[in-house]
């Protein structure tokens, strides 16, 4: 479970050509209030006067009052958007998010037998993921020679990151918060505006962008959307850190994606961990380990923005009307033949 002392592997910038250089993290000057507050890298801009201009003769549908999607709530009851397909319009968020140099870190995690999902996932991420904005992938391996050479887009940059094997899935997925915990600490303040996290085991069919951003992003599960809260599969067991008492509970999250700006991932990564390993200490493990304590966190401090399950599909669940397009979705896997453990 102590994944620190990584030796890290930068790769060539647009491709997956390795160079290993040695090194521990690095204690960073930075204050996390900082972040989210720098200033973009080639830009008078700071974030903090960010403002949602919108160019003068920049045409596009006009905004209705009255006509918009029905069928699906799109505002939670603390106000937060709920990102579905004709929420937005793409082409004037794109515009005025361009205005702004940002970049968006993404993590995401190979080890073991996952590494044969890298391909799928970084081919399909390179089609629909954040285009034409500036993306930095992180991916933690422990395999740097098993990761597929593949063409990154225009700003688009990836680095690998060895780390240690370990002999159970539970503690690769668990142990994300720690490493994501001192990723942003340590290295992301003046590198990167927003962070997402995202599972491997995933293939992007659709548009990801720049209307997913915002200050905590959680993202609806694909399996309990239309679920009454009493079942979700929420952690029951008052003895974890991550219980969730009957009767309470807005959505069930998924901890296969997560995000938003770093200082707020920063504070929910290292909640998260702190958590867990209050648990790890009693003993207990929560049901659904890390994403136990991600609901959980997400109950009481509400994400500003909610990604609907467009955001994340399975490729097992069967369609339904109101998800009309399948951004990115859960590739089914045979959990036995690709976990070290069962
Ligand atoms: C849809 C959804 O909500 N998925 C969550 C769910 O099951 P999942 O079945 O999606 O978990 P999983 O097996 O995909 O593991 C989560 C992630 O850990 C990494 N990994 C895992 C095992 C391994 O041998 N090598 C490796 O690299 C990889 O990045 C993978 O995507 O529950 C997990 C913890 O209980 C995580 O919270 C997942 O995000
Ligand atoms: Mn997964």
């Amino acid at each position: 479970m102590v994944l620190s002392g990584l030796i890290y592997i930068s790769t060539n910038q647009n491709s997956c050509k390795q160079q290993m250089i040695e090194q521990v993290f690095r204690k960073s000057e930075e204050k996390l209030e900082d972040f989210g507050l720098r200033s973009s890298p080639g830009s008078e801009e700071k974030l903090e006067d960010f403002g949602l201009r919108s160019s003068p003769g920049f045409l596009y549908n006009q905004p209705s009052t009255l006509v918009g999607r029905t069928d699906v709530v799109s505002m939670t009851p603390w106000l937060a958007p709920i990102i579905w397909e004709g929420t937005f319009d793409p082409t004037l968020i794109d515009s005025i998010y361009k205005q702004h140099n940002l970049t968006i870190a993404t993590t995401v995690f190979a080890l073991g037998k996952y590494t044969r999902f890298l391909k799928d996932f970084l081919e399909s991420a390179e089609e629909h993921y954040f285009v034409g904005f500036r993306v930095h992938y992180y991916l933690f391996t422990d395999q740097p020679e098993a990761v597929p050479e593949v063409k990154m887009g225009e700003n688009h940059h990836l680095t690998v990151r060895r780390v240690p094997s370990l002999d159970r899935w539970q503690d690769i997925s668990m142990g994300r918060m720690e490493i994501l915990e001192k990723l942003i600490k340590n290295e992301l303040a003046n590198e990167a505006d927003y962070i997402f996290c995202l599972d491997v085991d995933a293939k992007f069919y659709g548009r990801w962008g720049v209307e997913s951003l915002g200050r905590l992003v959680g993202v609806i599960h694909p399996w309990f959307f239309d679920y009454p809260r009493d079942q979700f599969s929420y952690e029951r067991r008052p003895e974890s850190q991550a219980f969730i008492p009957a009767g309470e509970g807005d959505y069930y999250y998924t901890a296969a994606a997560f995000g938003g700006s770093l200082a707020d991932v920063h504070h929910l990564t290292k909640t998260c961990w702190e958590q867990l390993n209050i648990d790890i200490a009693n003993s207990i493990e929560a049901i659904w380990h890390e994403e136990s304590h991600l609901n959980k966190y997400f109950l009481y401090t509400k994400p500003s923005k909610l990604l609907s399950p467009e955001y994340l599909w399975r490729d097992i669940n069967a369609a339904v009307g109101q998800v009309k397009i399948i951004r990115f979705s859960h590739v089914a896997k045979n959990n036995a033949e690709v976990r070290p453990n069962v």
